[in-house]
């Protein structure tokens, strides 16, 4: 796409679905550091996208950008969710526009149980799943309720991160290395929800070092290199493809 030309949310870079979220020309910087080279590619509503690639690869950065956390910063290009601007949003109104940011470091809130946690993320509206579905989703977590959530597992921890993105109306669940550290039975417990979660309409960018999980889950896949976009298509396309796994996943 031409650098200059208006910047049309609906137009696809790579698909013939409609855009949902769309990343056009981005470029993401933490001071003089330019990380993010320009990149695009969009979301489709309703699928769970692998966004791969090897280490350094700018993964997280991307998220972050997409999620207007104070860095890295936005210079040049556009996000669009759903009709709006997040280029030009901070975290907050990112957040209240319907990203839900699942940090790898989850970011449980010490001294509150699960509960707690889960009913501060519903402090302002709008509210999403009630605590009766998230508990249907997550029975550990029902059973956990009155539990100090920084005493969690932390598989269950993981899933209290994403049972509170959920507790807020969110569109597009933004997710960096769930499974990492998790035994694979949490892993499968967790993609189970994940499932679901899909299977309910939500969007999910999926970042996971755990490549080969990630995309026998996800609908499509993306692959940085270096800050930049080398594959935009179908996960099996790159489960099939040998030479795309070796030379940018290492699988
Ligand atoms: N706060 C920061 N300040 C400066 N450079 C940073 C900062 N955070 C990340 N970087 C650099 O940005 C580049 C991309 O990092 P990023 O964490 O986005 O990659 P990643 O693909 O998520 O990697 P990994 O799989 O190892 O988590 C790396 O070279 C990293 O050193």
């Amino acid at each position: 796409m031409n650098q200059h030309a208006p910047f049309d949310p609906n137009a696809n870079h790579a698909s013939t679905a409609p855009a949902f979220l769309s990343v056009w020309e981005m470029e993401a910087y933490y001071g003089e550091s330019f990380i993010v080279q320009g990149i695009s590619f969009n979301v489709h509503e309703g699928e769970i996208l692998a966004l791969l690639g090897r280490n350094g690869a700018g993964k997280t950065s991307t998220l972050r950008a997409i999620a207007r956390v104070a860095e890295p910063e936005i210079r040049h290009g556009e996000v669009w969710l759903d009709h709006k601007p997040l280029h030009k949003m901070k975290a907050h109104d990112a957040a209240q526009a319907g990203i839900g940011l699942v940090p790898e470091d989850r970011r449980i809130i010490q001294g509150l149980t699960v509960e707690e946690n889960l009913k501060l993320a519903q402090i302002a509206p709008p509210v999403g799943w009630s605590l009766e579905r998230i508990y249907d989703l997550f029975p550990r977590l029902g059973e956990r309720r009155k539990q100090e959530g920084t005493t969690l597992s932390g598989g269950e921890q993981q899933m209290l991160a994403i049972a509170r993105a959920l507790a807020r109306d969110i569109k597009v669940l933004l997710l960096d290395e769930p499974y990492e550290g998790l035994a694979p039975v949490i892993v499968d417990e967790i993609e189970k929800t994940l499932n679901v979660v899909r299977d309910q309409g939500l969007t999910t960018i999926l970042v996971e070092q755990n490549a080969v999980r990630a995309l026998n889950l996800a609908d499509r896949a993306v692959i940085l290199d270096t800050g930049s976009v080398v594959f935009d298509g179908s996960a099996r396309e790159v489960l099939e493809d040998e030479r795309l796994r070796q030379e940018y996943l290492a699988i």
